[in-house]
């Protein structure tokens, strides 16, 4: 079902053609979707940490393919992420995700970072909502859905 959404697939974490992309493979445990990452150097904030932005990255993404694979299309609507311990570059990182909840369009996912040592570094819990596949497919994404949102008349977050 999702096959037209494959075939030109430069997403900047899973793609591999994205010539700046993370390049990510995935596997399939049961209910656990796993794939692993080396960071560079290229990708550090502070000297030898993990940008967070990236790790954020690492678990929205390792989680949306938990669904991807299952012909489940959608994006994501809210993600937190707990970040518990610095992630070094160097060393090789796991990225697991599993679903909490499934309820009409609202799919709740959970993910966490893994160092080497078993050690969870950082968890995330998001919020996916489920798309139309043919309003995804490539172009045809409605953006004009944005119109009226996070305009200047939107109140800031408190
Ligand atoms: C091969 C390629 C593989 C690629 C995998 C890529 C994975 C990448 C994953 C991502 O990072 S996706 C990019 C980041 N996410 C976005 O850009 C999403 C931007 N936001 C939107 O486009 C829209 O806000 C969104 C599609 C999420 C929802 O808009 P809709 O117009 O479809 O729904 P609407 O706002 O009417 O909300 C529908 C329902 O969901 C509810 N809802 C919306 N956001 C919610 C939220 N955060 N939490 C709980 N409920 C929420 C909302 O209240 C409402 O409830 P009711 O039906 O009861 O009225």
């Amino acid at each position: 079902m999702a096959k037209f959404l494959r075939e030109d697939n430069m997403c900047f974490a899973c793609s591999a053609r994205n010539p700046i992309g993370l390049k990510l493979k995935f596997e399939q445990d049961g209910d656990i979707c796993r794939t692993y990452f080396l960071a560079g150097p290229e990708h550090q904030g502070w000297n030898g940490v993990l940008h967070g932005g990236l790790v954020a990255t690492l678990l929205d993404e390792v989680m949306a393919q938990w669904l991807w694979v299952r012909d489940i299309i959608t994006m994501t609507a809210e993600i937190t992420t707990r970040y518990s311990k610095a992630v070094p570059v160097g060393v090789k990182l796991t990225l697991e995700a599993n679903m909490l909840s499934d309820r009409g369009r609202l799919v709740e996912m959970a993910g966490r970072l893994i160092l080497p040592d078993g050690t969870v570094a950082a968890r995330a819990k998001a919020k996916f909502l489920k798309m139309d596949p043919e309003k995804m497919s490539k172009g045809e994404l409605k953006l004009e859905q944005n119109r009226g949102r996070g305009t200047a008349e939107e109140k800031p977050d408190k």
